[in-house]
């Protein structure tokens, strides 16, 4: 499992190294760091040339060494200083040492900084790292506008304009290539994966504590140490028995994408309970199908909303699943059908439910809640309501009622289809009768969908029912 941390987190955990290590040495590994990640990434390396944005901070500070580094491999290195008279001094004088041009964009460098920074094969942003206070000012923001796309952008710490805490940017924002984050992961790198690109851990001698993090990554060893396995003695109450209530005479096909989800998991056995019990069967003999979800004998969780219609007949088998002891997870149709009965929602609050809203669906359930900042929302709506949410987008966030937040990371643009959600929500329904945590089965669910959605654009496997057989693809390890 991979950990972020927020801000005062990492400060934190900064400080007690500080006080050992001292903050020269600390630049000077975080340097080292971010000059490896250039010169691993050039071909040649001796020749090119370099632009760093240097800020008033650490975060120029760490910019200076690397260039210092980078003089020392042969580049061409420019420093352009956006506060002059405020640069790291240390910094400073270890690239003055190593013959490092400087330009001051104050002085009579100004002119020559937009010239310097078109010609540049490499870009290295020291505006601000986790210092940084709300958008980039003007001043700063005005020479990340100037960055060249086709060179090397190579951010420190976090990308100028990047919130780490959040993921937002609310104005221009230093589009990186790579970042190289100094001693821990922060949430938004990982939320706005768009402007961080990838993102390397500079280990540079302090870590904060994984149990301190609120912001997790599942890796496929993690999932696959989840995923239901059937021994020798295994029944099929042991393997999980989900119940679906999904599909309707308008959209038959739910029914069967969400049944074919739960299917591929591999549980003991799948329940069905709606209206196209017999067109289930057809295409999945092995599952057990009536209409009925108060007739349907024993189920260990239930999955209620894909293509299920918001008709009385649809409110009542959503009622009846809300009344279930077993977990529930309410998608689609039943997140409308939630969003205009909260006394269904009020009724799981502390039981162990998941909702899988999109951002539309997210919003018509919680409308206060501002969807500029993700994270937030979603811990939010996760603590207001007492159940998980699992936050579907690039970047699908679930949250749990205690505060702690998975962001998935697998994906691909192919999983933006008709009917992709209606499996995920039969993936999580059965991981969730085999006996994982809402919160759990939610972010395993998530991954593994995501991962079959990056097979299926590796395969060009169009329609959302080719993901069934692209879910339980063996880990290569
Ligand atoms: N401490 C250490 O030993 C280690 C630290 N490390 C490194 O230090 C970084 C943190 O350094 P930091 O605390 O100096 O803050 P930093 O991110 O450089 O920003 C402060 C500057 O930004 C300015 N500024 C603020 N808001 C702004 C805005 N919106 N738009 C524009 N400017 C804005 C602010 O200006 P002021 O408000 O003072 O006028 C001030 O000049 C960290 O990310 C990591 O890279 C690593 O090397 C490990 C060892
Ligand atoms: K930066």
């Amino acid at each position: 499992m991979l950990h972020a941390w927020t801000v005062e987190q990492i400060r934190a955990a900064e400080s007690a190294a500080l006080a050992r290590t001292g903050d020269q040495e600390l630049m000077r590994r975080a340097a080292g760091h971010v000059a490896w990640a250039v010169c691993d990434r050039l071909d040649p390396v001796t020749g090119a040339e370099a632009v760093l944005l240097v800020g008033a901070g650490n975060n120029g500070g760490d910019a200076l060494h690397a260039g210092a580094l980078l003089r020392r491999r042969g580049m061409a290195v420019t420093a352009v200083l956006l506060d002059p008279g405020r640069a790291h001094a240390g910094g400073l004088a270890a690239f003055r040492a190593r013959r490092g041009r400087v330009l001051a964009v104050d002085g009579a460098g100004g002119g020559a900084v937009a010239g310097v920074l078109e010609r540049a094969d490499v870009v290295v942003d020291g505006i601000v790292g986790i210092g940084a206070r709300g958008p980039l000012r003007p001043d700063a923001a005005r020479w990340v506008d100037l960055v060249p796309a086709a060179a090397l952008r190579v951010a420190v710490d976090v990308p100028s304009g990047l919130d780490p805490d959040t993921g937002t940017h609310a104005g221009p924002v230093f589009t990186a290539d790579v970042t190289v984050t100094v001693g821990g992961l922060k949430p938004g790198l990982l939320l706005a994966d768009d402007v961080a690109g990838t993102v390397l851990v500079a280990d540079v001698g302090f870590a904060p504590k994984p149990a301190d993090a609120r912001v997790e990554v599942l890796t496929d060893l993690d999932v696959e140490a989840l995923l239901p396995d059937p021994r020798t003695g295994s029944d099929k109450y042991t393997g999980g028995v989900p119940g679906i209530v999904a599909g309707s005479a308008q959209y038959p096909g739910a029914a069967l994408l969400c049944v074919g989800g739960a299917v591929r998991v591999r549980p003991g056995m799948v329940r069905y309970a709606g209206p196209q019990a017999a067109a289930v069967v057809a295409r999945w003999p092995e599952v057990v199908a009536g209409d009925d979800p108060s007739r349907a004998g024993q189920v260990q969780a239930w999955v209620a909303g894909p293509g299920m219609g918001t008709d009385e007949a649809a409110l009542d088998r959503l009622r009846t699943v809300v009344d279930a002891d077993a977990p529930v997870l309410v998608d689609a149709d039943g997140l409308t059908l939630l969003a205009r009965h909260p006394e269904l929602l009020a009724a799981r609050r502390d039981r162990p439910t998941v909702l899988t809203p999109h951002e539309r669906e997210f919003a018509r359930i919680f409308p206060d809640l501002d969807l500029a900042d993700r994270l937030g929302a979603v811990r939010r709506a996760a603590a207001l309501a007492g159940v998980t949410v699992l936050l579907k987008g690039h970047r699908t966030l679930v949250a749990e009622p205690g505060g702690t937040v998975t962001v998935n990371t697998t994906g691909s643009g192919w999983l933006a289809t008709a009917g992709s959600g209606d499996v995920l929500s039969g993936v999580i329904g059965s991981l969730l009768a085999a006996g994982l945590s809402p919160a759990t089965a939610a972010a395993a669910g998530a991954h593994l969908h995501g991962r079959a959605g990056e097979r299926a654009a590796a395969l060009r496997a169009a329609g959302a029912h080719q993901l069934w057989d692209l879910l339980r693809v063996p880990v290569q390890r």
